[in-house]
């Protein structure tokens, strides 16, 4: 099949059960579900994991560089782009990088950081050859805005983008398959979805999270 690897035909059942334990979701910033990925980064052997089976999908592939999106794109991108040593760039927030270009503003499933609601994204004028083959990473695909103001970034710097990779698709947002339409050529890979993630965070000092028994306040003031 054009653009899957053979290593991505088993289906990870055990290990996507045990990652999207450790991924609990609490109201925040408006919506009901914001995923909170910090069990995850907290339990090495489960990131471990989630890089290996990255490794896995991408080892062999044709892939010239590694974007990750700011900030949580970072954390999976990076240890990625070293098993692979293939060479990494930052796809940052606006203003967050010299030299730089910065692409449109976009919108994503809750506002963004630029008083208006929205974000944009910059990246290196160093980072991208022209025709560099280039994975997309982040952490978690909702609306799809973020990964298509990436995907139109590096085409406009006349990267290739072969692939993008989320840990996470929401598929009740439908972001993953408005990215599919507008770019056909783009294979758009998710390990786990809102079905895997079930986990109710607890409420703020009610015990399981590092706050409890602190001087910290239920709002999250310390
Ligand atoms: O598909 P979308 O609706 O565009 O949403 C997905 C994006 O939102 C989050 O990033 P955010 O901009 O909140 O940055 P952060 O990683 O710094 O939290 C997430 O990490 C994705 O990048
Ligand atoms: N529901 C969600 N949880 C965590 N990060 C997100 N980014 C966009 N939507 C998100």
């Amino acid at each position: 099949m054009a653009g899957v690897n053979p290593a991505t035909s088993q289906d990870y059942e055990e290990d996507k059960r045990k990652i999207a334990a450790v991924i609990p979701y609490y109201a925040f910033k408006g919506i009901d579900r914001f995923y909170d990925i910090s069990g995850l980064l907290l339990s090495p052997a489960l990131l471990r994991r989630t890089i290996e089976i990255l490794v896995e999908r991408y080892k062999g592939m044709a892939i010239d560089k590694i974007g990750g999106f700011d900030a949580r794109g970072f954390l999976l991108g990076t240890p990625l782009a070293l098993e692979l040593d293939i060479p990494f760039f930052m796809l940052r927030k606006q203003s967050k990088l010299p030299n730089s270009v910065t692409g449109d503003s976009y919108t994503k499933e809750y506002e963004g950081d630029d008083g208006k609601g929205g974000d944009a994204l910059c990246i290196s004028r160093t980072a991208i050859n022209p025709g560099d083959k280039v994975l997309l990473v982040d952490d978690l695909i909702a609306t799809g805005g973020t990964l298509l103001a990436g995907l139109d970034l590096v085409h406009a710097r006349q990267g290739v983008v072969v692939e993008a990779a989320c840990m996470i698709e929401l598929g009740f947002l439908e972001g993953g398959k408005k990215v599919r339409e507008r770019n056909p050529n783009v294979t758009v890979w998710s390990l786990l979805s809102e079905d895997h993630l079930q986990t109710r965070g607890l409420p703020p000092g009610t015990g399981g999270t590092s706050t409890a028994g602190s001087a910290c306040a239920s709002d999250g003031k310390c």
